[in-house]
This record gives structure tokens, C-alpha cells and sequence, in this order.
């Protein structure tokens, strides 16, 4: 398969790496201060999309408006989402975004709502969630982060919103964000009661786990059509 990378940060590099060991070629690796041309997005068979949060719609935007199926795993940039959506219906275009491509965070967000049903109803457990990532992170809280406490609001009666704050109203979900050192990244959820508490957790220890998942969802995703998601790929 003929991959065109977009980003060449740490995301960008390693899924070079672990793209080539399975036998994969790039038709250019696109950084900063490189231009996107029509001519590498006619030679890819997939674009895989890790850059900034200002950058990922227009680079979403140039593969699908040149045909190119593309997966985006920049966070960030989720209040253009609506218009990426009428861009790839427009175009007969096919995305995937995923605020985590870890096969054991998809699992997680199947358990943050399986808990959160569970738990609607005993309104003595109140949530919060910590996420951990390292210093140099743009964006917070983490899309990851992001996405648990939609899956909480999805499932859970009392809450409506999430704030990346502890001062928090009624029905809203408190997020905390750290950044320590290099840590890859760490999503916590605690329903606490005044007797007791119940906390799930998963923590990566590398990069490798979001690495393979974008790689392995990049070799699929050519086949399909529309906007798909990462549920789609892993038939969850
Ligand atoms: N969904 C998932 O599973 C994961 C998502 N992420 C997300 O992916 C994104 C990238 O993460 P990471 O690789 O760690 O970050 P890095 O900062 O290490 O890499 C991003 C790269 O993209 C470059 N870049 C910036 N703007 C553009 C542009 N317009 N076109 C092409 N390249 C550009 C940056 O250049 P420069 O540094 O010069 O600005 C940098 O080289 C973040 O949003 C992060 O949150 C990260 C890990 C997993
Ligand atoms: O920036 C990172 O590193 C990560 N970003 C994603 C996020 O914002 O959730 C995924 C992962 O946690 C690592």
C-alpha cells in the first residue's frame, strides 16, 4: 500500500517506521513547512493525518477534495467536524478520525459506558476523570478525554456537559489534565460516593498501541466509503 503521511512529529515517524516494516511504501512524508500537491494524493492509495489541531482540516479537506481516503488521529479541531462531513459527502469521500487508535482505549470506551449505564442510576457515585500526557502536548483536555465524557453524557441521566475544570455546575463532568515528563498518555474515570469509589483506568505505555491501530485501520479503510468510524474496523 502507498501511504501519504501528513506530520512527521512523533506519531509521524514512528507509524513510518512500523508502516515500512509491514511492507508498505510512502509517497512523501508532509511536515510544516512542506506543501501538499495533487500529484502525491494521486499516487497514495491512504493518507494517515497526525499533525496540529489548526492544521488537520485543511489537510482532511485536500485529501478528500482529491479523492484520496484519508484518517485523521490530530485532536483539537472537532468544532469543524460538521464541515468535514458535508466535504466527504460532497466528494464521495471516505474519513475516519479517532480521538485514540489504541485497540485497548476502544475497549475502554465500550467499558466507560457499559459503567456509566450501570451506575445512572445510583446517583451517589458522582464522576470525574484525570488524563496524563506528556509536557509537550498541544491541546487539553486530551480527545481522548474528550470522548470518555461523551460516552458518560451518552449513558448517564444526571450528566450533560464536561469541564476541564474543578469548579464545576450540576450535571457537569470535571476533567483534570496533567502533563508530566513524557508520559504516553493515561485516561482515569472515578465515580465517588461518600462511602466508597469506583475508577477505571487505562494506561499506555507507549506509542505503539495508538501506531499500530492507525496502520492497521490505514489498510482497511481504502475499501470502504463515507465517513466511518473506528467501531466500523474493529466490528464492535
Ligand atoms: N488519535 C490518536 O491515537 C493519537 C493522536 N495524537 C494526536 O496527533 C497529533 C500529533 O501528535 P504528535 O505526533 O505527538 O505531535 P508532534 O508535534 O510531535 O507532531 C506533529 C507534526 O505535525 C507538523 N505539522 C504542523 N502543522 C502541519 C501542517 N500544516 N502540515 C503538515 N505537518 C504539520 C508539526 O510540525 P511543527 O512541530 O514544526 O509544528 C510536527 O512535525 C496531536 O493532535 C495529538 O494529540 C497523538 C497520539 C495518538
Ligand atoms: O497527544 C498525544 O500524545 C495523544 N493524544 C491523543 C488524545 O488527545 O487523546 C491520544 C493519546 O492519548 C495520545
Amino acid at each position: 500500500m502507498k501511504i501519504l503521511l501528513i506530520g512527521h512529529g512523533k506519531m509521524g515517524k514512528a507509524i513510518e517506521e512500523f508502516a515500512v516494516q509491514r511492507g508498505h511504501s510512502l509517497v512523501a512524508t508532509v511536515d510544516v513547512n512542506d506543501t501538499l500537491m495533487p500529484t502525491l494524493a494521486e499516487q497514495a492509495d491512504v493518507a494517515i493525518e497526525f499533525t496540529h489541531p489548526d492544521a488537520a482540516f485543511e489537510n482532511i479537506k485536500f485529501c478528500l477534495e482529491h479523492n484520496l481516503p484519508v484518517l485523521s488521529g490530530t485532536t483539537g479541531w472537532l468544532d469543524k467536524m460538521p464541515e468535514i462531513e458535508k466535504i466527504c459527502k460532497k466528494n464521495n469521500g471516505t474519513f475516519l478520525y479517532a480521538s485514540n487508535f489504541s485497540i485497548g482505549v476502544n475497549l475502554f470506551f465500550k467499558l466507560n459506558k457499559f459503567l456509566a449505564k450501570l451506575i445512572s442510576p445510583q446517583s451517589q457515585y458522582k464522576p470525574s476523570m484525570i488524563e496524563v500526557h506528556h509536557t509537550h502536548k498541544k491541546d487539553a483536555p486530551s480527545g481522548t478525554a474528550i470522548t470518555l465524557a461523551e460516552g458518560i453524557i451518552d449513558e448517564h441521566n444526571n450528566y450533560n456537559a464536561w469541564k476541564n475544570d474543578a469548579k464545576i455546575k450540576e450535571g457537569e463532568i470535571p476533567i483534570s489534565s496533567e502533563r508530566i515528563g513524557e508520559i504516553p498518555g493515561t485516561h482515569k474515570i472515578t465515580y465517588k460516593s461518600e462511602v466508597d469509589q469506583i475508577s477505571i483506568e487505562h494506561e499506555a505505555y507507549s506509542r505503539d498501541g495508538f501506531v499500530q491501530g492507525a496502520v492497521f485501520v490505514a489498510e482497511w479503510l481504502p475499501d470502504q466509503k463515507g465517513i466511518v468510524n473506528i467501531d466500523d474496523f474493529l466490528k464492535l
